[in-house]
């Protein structure tokens, strides 16, 4: 099994596959599972370096998946595309159980936006020798998050908050190393609330854990452009760019062909070296 440390240099880009009914919905012509896999196969030919398959949609006011409707949904795609790709794979999940099959079934990284705060999940998490952990932070639930989110310092609160889990986690004898953090755009922030957030990453850059960031076609951009989340890549890169420029290691996004190439031309200033 592979340690997922990062590499020293470019940051990675982790590529959405989402597998609930609304996203593979074509009408019936393939089944989730064949959608699924082209979906992957696309996302890896554009240069995705992880998968993020997650089977429980986590938008403001999405309805909860039992446990074994989204073991049904991910399972099969997690088994697939890890026999199939060579390629890490994330599982976007709170569930306890759902990282335990997933890491048996051999993903890399647990992308919890629940950091590890649910029944079980950190246990479940500390019992894997060398799985990676996203700790994410978001206040509420998707159903409650987005109804009236106060902070008295959004980016103190949110980097305190993921400090503590963090150490929660060197606690339970997860090492350092197999630890990233995100801020959570869009769990339980505002527009103003995830601009400063943004503005401000480098308070969470410098705890020294990678940092992943997730702001692809999100409602921030529909705030500020005024777009339909389908017009909302250009916007979604300039976050990404400014995200990389503060130090910012992941980025997760819909759109990985253009994400993989401000990575590197981002990346390069950064290095001031082309990396050929
Ligand atoms: N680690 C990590 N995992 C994630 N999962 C998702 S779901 C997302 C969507 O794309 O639907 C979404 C869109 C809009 C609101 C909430 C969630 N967002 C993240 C993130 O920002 N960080």
């Amino acid at each position: 099994m592979t340690q997922t440390t990062l590499p020293p240099t470019a940051p990675l880009v982790m590529g959405i596959l989402n597998v609930t009914p609304d996203s593979f919905s074509d009408g019936g012509k393939y089944t989730i599972k064949d959608n699924a896999l082209r979906q992957a196969e696309q996302l890896i030919k554009e240069g995705a370096q992880i998968l993020d398959i997650g089977g429980e949609s986590t938008r403001p006011n999405a309805q909860p998946v039992e446990e074994q409707e989204e073991l049904a949904r991910v399972m099969p795609i997690i088994e697939a595309v890890l026999a199939e790709f060579p390629i890490l794979v994330s599982v976007d999940t709170y569930k306890a159980n759902v990282m335990r099959a997933a890491i048996q079934a051999g993903v890399q990284i647990i992308n919890d936006i629940a950091a590890l705060t649910e029944t079980d999940s950190l246990q479940a998490v500390a019992e894997s020798p060398n799985v990676t952990v996203c700790l994410m932070h978001k206040q509420g639930t998707p159903q409650t998050m987005q109804i009236n989110p106060t902070y008295e310092d959004v980016s103190r609160e949110v980097c305190d908050y993921l400090q503590a889990r963090a150490q929660a986690c060197l606690d339970a004898g997860i090492a350092k190393e197999r630890i990233w953090l995100d801020p959570g755009f869009g769990f339980g922030k505002t527009p103003e609330h995830n601009l400063q957030l943004m503005n401000r990453l480098e308070q969470l850059t410098a705890l020294n854990y990678p940092v992943l960031i997730g702001v692809s076609r999100k409602s921030l951009l529909g705030a500020v452009l005024h777009k339909p989340v389908t017009e909302r890549l250009y916007g979604s890169l300039a976050l990404a760019v400014l995200a990389l420029s503060k130090g910012a290691k992941i980025i997760r996004t819909h759109d990985v062909a253009a994400t993989v190439d401000i990575v590197k031309t981002t990346y390069a200033v950064l290095q001031e070296k082309t990396g050929d």
